[in-house]
């Protein structure tokens, strides 16, 4: 598979840089950033894949997020990839925020004609880990998976569905009931259409409730300001669950902060010390 490399920086003494590849799961030209701290040069060092919201490409954790002081100091590779394909121009592809493009919900569509591209969850459970497992000095199998919003529904329905290749999981503020939420109801429905069991296996809180099962903590930092916490979000229905089938979770209520990546830049280095820790113990 090949990747080139579109830009390059050095920041915090690593690497920050962009790549693009023609994808063969989504069938179009895909981004994604993938930040080297120095040590990486010499010694291979873990991985963690951060999946972005709504409206989103790779480039806003990347230049948003502030991670970089935190990965170079933890010594972890942080690659962050695009919310959807691109390029394709279907109808209506570009008209509204939350469907279409940057709007790919990490799923396989089942729904003609996003099923011919829109096959996130493949794209990032198996063809992003090969690809970063190939071209980067990184500790394999295992990789940890972040993610913020629609994201955080990607971390934790892929988490969960393929522990062996994530052990650790963390979210920012994530959809957690796609099922029962409008963004999930309106993306599942173009997606998938109204087969309700194809909707389980890409809701965090249905998987949990059938026997999914993360082989650590799950990390979760929610605001309480959050412009979308009661409509959209509804942590409470994934915390339920996952007391109800013993899985450890911490649910961090984050006192006055927003959606906005100045929370998330509050708490990533928290984020990134617990991946590092799950992943350390693997
Ligand atoms: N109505 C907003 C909605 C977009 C938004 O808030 N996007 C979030 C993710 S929301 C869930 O997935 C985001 O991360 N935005 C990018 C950013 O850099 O802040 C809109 O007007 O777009």
């Amino acid at each position: 598979m090949q990747i080139t490399k579109k830009t390059e920086n050095k920041c915090f003494a690593g690497s920050q840089a962009v790549y693009q590849h023609n994808s063969i799961v989504t069938r179009c030209e895909m981004a994604f950033s993938v930040y080297i701290p120095q040590i990486a040069w010499t010694h291979k060092r873990p991985a963690i894949i951060y999946l972005s919201g709504l409206t989103c490409t790779h480039e806003n954790v990347t230049t948003k997020a502030g991670f970089q002081r935190y990965a170079q100091e933890l010594g972890l590779i942080i690659v962050c990839p695009d919310t959807s394909p691109r390029g394709t121009n279907f109808p209506e592809e570009h008209d509204s925020y939350d469907f279409g493009s940057g709007a790919g919900f990490y799923l396989n569509a089942t729904q003609k004609p996003w099923s011919a591209n829109y096959r996130m969850y493949d794209y990032i459970s198996k063809e992003l880990p090969d690809i970063i497992s190939h071209n980067f000095p990184v500790v394999t199998p295992h990789f940890g998976l972040m993610g913020h919003s629609m994201g955080g529904h990607g971390a934790l329905t892929i988490g969960l569905r393929n522990p062996d290749i994530f052990p650790s999981v963390s979210a920012f503020s994530p959809i957690v009931a796609p099922s029962q939420c409008p963004w999930g109801q309106k993306a599942f429905t173009g997606y998938l259409g109204d087969d309700h069991n194809e909707w389980q296996r890409y809701d965090a809180t249905e998987l949990m409730k059938n026997g999914c099962k993360s082989p650590s903590k799950i990390l979760i930092d929610q605001g309480t300001s959050d412009e979308f916490l009661e409509e959209q979000l509804k942590p409470d229905l994934f915390l339920k669950a996952c007391r109800e089938k013993g899985q450890d979770i911490e649910l961090r209520m984050q006192e006055g902060y927003d959606h906005s990546y100045y929370f998330i830049s509050s708490f990533i280095g928290d984020h990134l010390l617990f991946h590092e820790d799950n992943l350390a113990a693997q």
